[in-house]
């Protein structure tokens, strides 16, 4: 059997002749050209087993060639290299039909390996045709970590595989869930995100799988469950390690046979939905506790893919800034710049609540220095050092504030010792949320003296929402003459 062929295009000499070396020394037969109507031609001749191309070359851009070589030869796979390492390359790459996409520089060894499997799998679909107008970059940062998220995402968008993201607090896991629906192969079906953290544990099964009418006290009518809504589409799981574990067993059968039933209900419903997980707990500690099922973890870490802690990629902070500053001028506030020694300050500091503390940090900012310039003295007085030992000083720092966490903390242990042995009434999560609401947005009215404008940014909340709560809750400010 003759070697494979491969047709290398890349106008850099310097990587033409590493790649020919590299795929000649594995046993393939090499085509170097430096541009694409080279490259093309070939193709049309029907040559080649197999394309490598940079994405930009003098004549034209790899990604107005794939389509026609996609047309053409869909069996053809394309690797595709570049060195404008975005979330969006690697999506357009998929998107254009790509086999693969791989960063520069790029290691040989990967590669190679890639070519392999490239030629020895059976011929692909061809991919869906491409989508113009996504010039919204959702994800953000360039650095080796997130590139090689972006890869795995890549792979990942025209499959149905159920994934399992995993990282800290505020790392953007539900933000990566979303890409890869927006992406996908079913952006035009439903997204629905259930946090399990944040609904009474005894309602969770009905909230997923739905509930029949009388199914328990209070079940006055049928209800759809989030599977239901989400049929044709996505269902993130957030916070999957508080799940109970009744509701892990349904779910462990609709991941086995694709069909549940509702509670109450004997009728097994038939699903088709894409599930993608997210924990910032460790599971196997929770498998070991006995709280979480392990054939369940295996089930759903299909594909596990850990978003690193910002502090691992402090590389990506000028672009995150920028792009945060850039929302906070489309809502309406002046730009503003934050000069380079207040960027590196920023990049020395921990972050512990991750890309949402940065976010609400230059979101903070923005709102409360008039300067058009933040400089490394207001970026170091607003950041404090690393001091942090438990969760709620953790949870402080995340906030951007002094001791919030730690009042709520320090209020709630009294209000439990009032109850003595016996417990409060269920639901404390949303009543402890709902009752927080009216005195936060009251000390924020307070304290930006009525303004609303002010105080909507302050709290990170959109004006007209924060009008809406206003009058929902009926917050009164009474302005002491001085205010007034
Ligand atoms: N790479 C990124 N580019 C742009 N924005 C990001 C990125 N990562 C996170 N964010 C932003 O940071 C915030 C937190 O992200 P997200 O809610 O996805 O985190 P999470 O890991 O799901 O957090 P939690 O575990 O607390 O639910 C969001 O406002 C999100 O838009």
């Amino acid at each position: 059997m003759s070697a494979a062929t491969i047709l290398v295009a890349d106008d850099d000499a310097a990587i033409r002749t590493v790649l020919n070396q590299a795929l000649s020394r594995a046993g393939y037969e090499v085509r170097i050209t430096s541009n694409a109507a080279t490259l093309w031609r070939w193709v049309q001749a029907g040559e080649g087993d197999m394309v490598i191309t940079d994405v930009v070359m003098p004549d034209e851009n790899a990604f107005d060639l794939l389509p026609r070589i996609k047309r053409l030869r869909p069996d053809l796979p394309v690797l595709v290299m570049s060195a404008q390492n975005t979330f969006m390359t690697a999506i357009r790459a998929s998107e254009k039909g790509a086999y693969d996409y791989l960063p520069k520089p790029f290691d040989l060894t990967e590669l190679i390996a890639i070519v392999g499997r490239a030629l020895s799998e059976p011929k692909r679909k061809p991919s869906r045709p491409e989508d113009d107008g996504q010039d919204g970059m959702p994800l953000v940062g360039r650095s080796a970590a997130m590139q090689e998220i972006y890869r795995v995402l890549a792979r990942l968008m025209q499959t149905d595989l159920t994934l399992m993201i995993t990282g800290e607090s505020g790392t953007g896991k539900e933000l990566v869930a979303r890409a890869l629906h927006d992406y996908g192969k079913r952006r035009n079906g439903p997204f629905v995100a259930i946090n399990m953290a944040a609904i009474p544990r005894d309602l969770i099964e009905s909230e997923l799988f739905g509930h029949e009418k009388g199914a328990f006290t209070g079940a006055q009518a049928r209800s759809t469950g989030r599977f239901e809504q989400a049929e044709g589409g996505t269902l993130f799981l957030d916070e999957i390690g508080d799940m109970p574990m009744d509701a892990q067993t349904r779910l462990l059968r609709v991941l086995q046979q694709g069909e549940y039933t509702t509670v109450g209900g004997r009728t097994p419903i038939r699903t088709d939905v894409r599930i993608v997980a997210a924990t910032n707990k460790d599971l196997k500690q929770a498998i070991n506790q006995g709280l979480f099922r392990e054939d369940l973890y295996y089930r759903l870490n299909v594909v596990p893919l850990r978003l690193p802690p910002l502090r691992e990629r402090s590389e990506d902070i000028t672009d995150l800034v920028r792009h945060f500053v850039q929302q906070t001028e489309k809502e309406g506030m002046a730009p503003k710049r934050f000069d380079n020694e207040a960027l590196d300050v920023m990049k020395s500091y921990p972050w512990p609540g991750n890309v949402r503390e940065l976010e609400n940090f230059v979101r903070r900012l923005t709102a409360l220095y008039p300067q058009d310039v933040i400089t490394r003295e207001i970026a170091s007085s607003e950041l404090k050092p690393d001091i942090a030992s438990s969760p709620a000083e953790k949870a402080d720092q995340r906030s951007g504030s002094v001791s919030i966490s730690h009042a709520v903390e320090e209020n709630m242990r009294s209000y439990f010792a009032e109850f003595g042995d016996s417990l409060p009434p269920p639901g404390l999560y949303d009543r402890v949320l709902a009752e927080m609401e009216y005195p936060l947005i009251l000390a924020a009215l307070t304290a930006t003296r009525g303004n609303q404008i002010k105080a909507a940014d302050l709290l990170g909340l959109n004006r007209n929402t924060l009008r809406k709560k206003i009058r929902e809750l009926g917050v009164t400010v009474y302005r002491s003459a001085r205010m007034a």
